[in-house]
C-alpha cells in the first residue's frame, strides 16, 4: 500500500468505528481485524501503519466526529506529513477541499469533559487519559517470583510487588514465560487494587464481577492457592476465558459461577454471609482505560452512565449480603468519574450503616472520598477508584 492508500484505509476504518460507536456495535480492534481479513494484500507493515493512523485520529478528536475523513483531517491539522498524503492519488485520499473542516479536538464529548472536571480531573490529568499505555505484567507467584524470573527483556520493576513494565507493544504473548503461566499481562493499577484487597491464604473470597479473571488470578496468587475463591460473572463469553487462564497459571482453587442477572443472590445462596471478602470490580464507563480504548469516549452517553451507577449500587448491596460480620468488601471501578467512585461509596455507607470504610495503604494514588484514586498522570497507571469497607 502507498502511504496515501494507508490514509484512505484509515479513513474507511474510522467511518466503521464511528458508526459502531453510535450503534454500540463491534469494538475498534475487531473492526480493524475484520477489515484486514478481507484485504489479504495488505502486509504487516501496512496493517501496523493503518492501525496507528486510526488510533492517532481517534485520540485526536474529542467529540464523535461526523466522518472518518473529518477525523483524519483533525490529525492532518496536527501533522503536515499526513496532510501531504491527501493527494488524490489512486487508492489514496482525495485532496483537501477549501471548505473542508476537521473534526473538533479535545479530550472527550463536552458533557463527559465537564463530568471529569467536576470530579477533580484537571486539564493535564484529562489529557493523560489519552496517552499510550505501557505494557505491564504481573509475575505469577504460584510459579515464579519477580526477583528470579528470566525474561527475554528486562522490565522496569514497579511499586506493586510483582509488577514489571515494558514498552508499549512488547509482544510478551510470544514469550515462554507467558505461555507457561509465569507471567500475566495486567496493568499496574489493577495489580495495586488487588494488593489493596489483601486476599489471604485460607480465606473464602468472592470475585463478584470476575470477567475473564484478570483480578481473580492475582487473588489466587495472593492466596497461595489456599482457601476458596469463587469467580462469578453474568457474561458467559468472558467467564469462559477464565478456566484456560487459571489452568495455565496453576490457580487450581478458582471455582466459577455464571450468574443470571437479577437472580444473583438466589444463585449465590450457598455463599451468603460466609465470605471473608467480596471484590466488586464493577462494570463502569471505563474512563480510566481510554489509553487502551480511546473510542470508548464515543460510546458512552448519560443514560448509560446512570444505568451503570444503579448496577454498581446493586452489586455493592449483593456483596453486603454475602460478606460475613467482620469481613470486607472491595469496590473498584476503572473510572475517574465521582458518580462511579466516591459517590457510590458515600451512598453505600448511607444504605448500610454497618459498613465502615477501611484505610487503604498503597505506595501510589491519592485519597479520594472514602477510597483511593489512581490516575495515568499522577501514578502512571490506568485510572481507578478503589475503596475497602468492613462489615460490622
Ligand atoms: C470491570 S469488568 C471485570 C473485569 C475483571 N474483574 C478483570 O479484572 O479482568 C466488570 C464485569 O462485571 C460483569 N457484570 C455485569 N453485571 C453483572 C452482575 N449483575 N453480576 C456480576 N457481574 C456482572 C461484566 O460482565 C464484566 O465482566
Amino acid at each position: 500500500m502507498t502511504p496515501a492508500a494507508r490514509v484512505q484505509a484509515a479513513i474507511e476504518l474510522l467511518d466503521q468505528i464511528i458508526d459502531a460507536a453510535k450503534s454500540k456495535g463491534a469494538p475498534a480492534d475487531r473492526l480493524i481485524a475484520n477489515y484486514f481479513k478481507q484485504r489479504r494484500y495488505a502486509g504487516s507493515k501496512d496493517r501496523r501503519a493503518v492501525r496507528e493512523l486510526v488510533y492517532a485520529a481517534v485520540r485526536a478528536c474529542g467529540p464523535i466526529p461526523v466522518s472518518g475523513r473529518a477525523a483524519m483531517l483533525r490529525l492532518a491539522e496536527q501533522d503536515d506529513t499526513i496532510a501531504a498524503l491527501f493527494d488524490g492519488s489512486a487508492h489514496g485520499a482525495a485532496a483537501i477541499g477549501d471548505e473542508e473542516k476537521p473534526a473538533p479536538d479535545g479530550v472527550a464529548p463536552d458533557w463527559l469533559t465537564q463530568a471529569l472536571t467536576a470530579s477533580g480531573i484537571d486539564q493535564n490529568e484529562a489529557a493523560a487519559l489519552l496517552d499510550r499505555a505501557p505494557l505491564d505484567i504481573r509475575v505469577n507467584t504460584l510459579k515464579a517470583d519477580r526477583s528470579g524470573i528470566e525474561l527475554p527483556e528486562t522490565g522496569e520493576p514497579l511499586a506493586a510487588s510483582q509488577a514489571l513494565r515494558f514498552s508499549t507493544g512488547t509482544s510478551v504473548e510470544q514469550w515462554p514465560a507467558y505461555r507457561d503461566g509465569r507471567i500475566e499481562v495486567q496493568d499496574h493499577g489493577s495489580q495495586l487494587v488487588c494488593e489493596a484487597f489483601s486476599a489471604r491464604p485460607g480465606e473464602t473470597v468472592v470475585d463478584l464481577c470476575a470477567g475473564a479473571g484478570g483480578k481473580s488470578l492475582a487473588l489466587a496468587s495472593a492466596m497461595q492457592n489456599q482457601g476458596r475463591l469463587l469467580a462469578c460473572d453474568t457474561n458467559r463469553g468472558r467467564l469462559s476465558r477464565l478456566a484456560p487462564r487459571a489452568e495455565r497459571a496453576g490457580a487450581g482453587l478458582i471455582e466459577t459461577l455464571l450468574l443470571n442477572p437479577d437472580r444473583e443472590l438466589e444463585m449465590l445462596a450457598e455463599w451468603r454471609g460466609v465470605a471473608d471478602a467480596v471484590l466488586v470490580d464493577a462494570p463502569c464507563s471505563g474512563t480510566g482505560t481510554w489509553r487502551r480504548n480511546p473510542e470508548a469516549r464515543w460510546r458512552l452517553d448519560e443514560g448509560e452512565l446512570t444505568r451503570l451507577t444503579f448496577l454498581q449500587d446493586r452489586l455493592i448491596d449483593i456483596a453486603a449480603a454475602m460478606v460475613k460480620p467482620g469481613g470486607r468488601i472491595g469496590f473498584v471501578t476503572c473510572s475517574l468519574l465521582d458518580v462511579e467512585g466516591k459517590d457510590r461509596i458515600a451512598a453505600a455507607l448511607e444504605r448500610h450503616p454497618k459498613l465502615k470504610p477501611i484505610d487503604i495503604a498503597l505506595p501510589l494514588g491519592r485519597a479520594h472520598g472514602a477510597g483511593v484514586r489512581l490516575s495515568p498522570a499522577h501514578d502512571g497507571t490506568d485510572g481507578f477508584f478503589v475503596a475497602m469497607l468492613r462489615a460490622g
